[in-house]
């Protein structure tokens, strides 16, 4: 059994809750410090990155969160979440919990673009995959040790460093479940992983 929680200051956490279900997967909604400590992993919702910030900071979620990825649990961010996972923003003076090496450019996709559907061809996960992007960030650049999983018209929208993933578009908006269960797994194999480095002699 993993237990999987969603980070629930703020966004669309239910649409998460739904997509992760799997039979070996508890998931919880997030509200307080003291849950992360059950949680084998946790996804980061969209909503807005800023209202976000501003909670984590009044309650004092921050270096909770980033001890939780320190250990090397999974995280998982989409769109908003992925801007708290960058470790640069681009014009801002710095990330927010600055925990995947790269660069991010807040509502990069013009006006007239704001939103829109698109099928996606994602590394590891499906070559048609339904992405929905609202007011949606861009990757910009990525560090050495991340992986690029997914491109939009030459720009990279989803990316996995280890044990954390992000994308720029909501894959919970959809009834395709395939990049959150890709999650489940990355937490079931973590989770196996840790259990067999404390099982050795
Ligand atoms: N759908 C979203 O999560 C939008 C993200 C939002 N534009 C932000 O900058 O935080």
């Amino acid at each position: 059994m993993v237990k999987i929680g969603v980070l629930a200051l703020q966004g669309a956490v239910r649409e998460h809750v739904e997509s992760l279900e799997a039979p070996d997967c508890e998931v919880s909604v997030v509200k307080r410090i003291e849950q992360l400590d059950e949680l084998d992993g946790l996804v980061f919702p969209g909503g807005e990155s800023t209202t976000m910030r501003r909670l984590i900071d009044k309650y004092h979620f921050r270096e909770p969160l980033q001890q939780f990825a320190a250990a090397e649990k999974p995280v998982f961010g989409t769109c908003a979440g992925l801007i708290l996972m960058a470790e640069d923003i681009t014009g801002e003076p710095e990330g927010h919990l600055q925990l995947m090496d790269m660069e991010v450019e807040r509502n990069a996709f013009g006006r007239q673009r704001e939103s829109f559907e698109t099928t996606l061809s994602v590394k590891g996960v499906g070559d048609d995959i339904e992405a929905v992007f609202i007011r949606a960030p861009l990757i910009k650049s990525v560090g050495d040790e991340v992986e690029i999983l997914c491109e939009y018209n030459g720009e990279i929208v989803a990316a996995r460093q280890n044990h954390l993933l992000a994308c720029s578009y909501h894959p919970e908006l959809t009834k395709d479940t395939r990049f959150h269960q890709y999650f489940v797994q990355m937490v079931r194999e973590s989770k196996e992983a840790a259990s067999t480095v404390t099982a050795a002699p």
